[in-house]
């Protein structure tokens, strides 16, 4: 789902961000990716969502080499990717509804599809019934689930989650937590970009580590056959 090869960034400024990092989640798989504050984890994963490019290296995402897509592309690439941030970037001065039907909108959906999916994925968040209140009346974990329902409301590939549960106290992050599971269960590929240690240690899943820019332990590269 995500292949990355010795890829490499290097902002204008001549800032390195990332160093040959290599390393492969797989269709279906969950996994943490952690480091220090500045160790590239945000880097890595604009790279995917090709709000950055590599300076080097290549990267697929589901089975697409976006090394060098052009930019009439990138928005059909990203229909693969849901993406969830820790501030979560809801539109305060509208629904719940209007806030996850967003992404629906933009592709054109009809506004009896919109309805449904847009119900579908706030049950599946445990926001049902919410859809007329405003984010600014939830709590900051009711917050965060508008921001996974949006999310996973066109059905992507991909989900990608920065700092997911940071602004969250550990039973809400566990919960938020294990809602990303039943996504995975249900064949989503999940990655998670946390510092949360303790939250790491809880779950079972592969982690990925970043340190100064580079990838530290087992990297997992192709040997061979098609990447996905
Ligand atoms: N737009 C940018 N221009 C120049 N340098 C940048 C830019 N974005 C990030 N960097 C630098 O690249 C390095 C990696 O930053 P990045 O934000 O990817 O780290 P991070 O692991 O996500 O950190 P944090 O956990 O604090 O968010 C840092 O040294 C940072 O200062």
């Amino acid at each position: 789902m995500i292949r990355f090869e010795q890829v490499s960034k290097i902002y204008s400024g001549g800032q390195k961000a990332l160093t040959d990092v290599s390393f492969h989640l797989r269709k279906g798989e969950m996994a943490f990716l952690t480091g220090h504050s500045g160790a590239g984890k945000s880097t890595l994963l604009k790279l995917i969502t090709v709000i950055e490019r590599a300076s080097a290296g290549r990267v697929w995402i589901n089975g697409h080499d976006i090394a060098g897509i052009d930019r009439g592309h990138v928005p059909f690439l990203r229909r693969e990717i849901g993406m969830i941030f820790q501030n979560h970037h809801l539109l305060m001065d509208r629904s719940v509804f209007d806030n996850v039907a967003l992404p629906l909108v933009i592709e054109g959906f009809s506004h009896g599809e919109i309805r449904k999916r847009v119900a579908a994925s706030l049950d599946m968040v445990g926001l049902f019934g919410k859809e007329r209140h405003n984010p600014i009346m939830l709590s900051g974990g009711e917050q965060q689930r508008v921001g996974i329902a949006r999310a996973i409301v066109n059905k992507p590939a991909l989900l990608l989650a920065d700092e997911p549960t940071g602004n969250l106290d550990p039973k809400l992050s566990m919960d938020i937590l294990r809602l990303f599971e039943t996504f995975n269960d249900a064949g989503t590929s999940v990655l998670i970009a946390t510092h949360d240690l303790g939250l790491i240690a809880r779950m079972k899943y592969r982690t990925l580590t970043l340190k100064q820019g580079r990838m530290l332990g087992a990297q997992e590269l192709a040997t061979g056959g098609e990447p996905n």
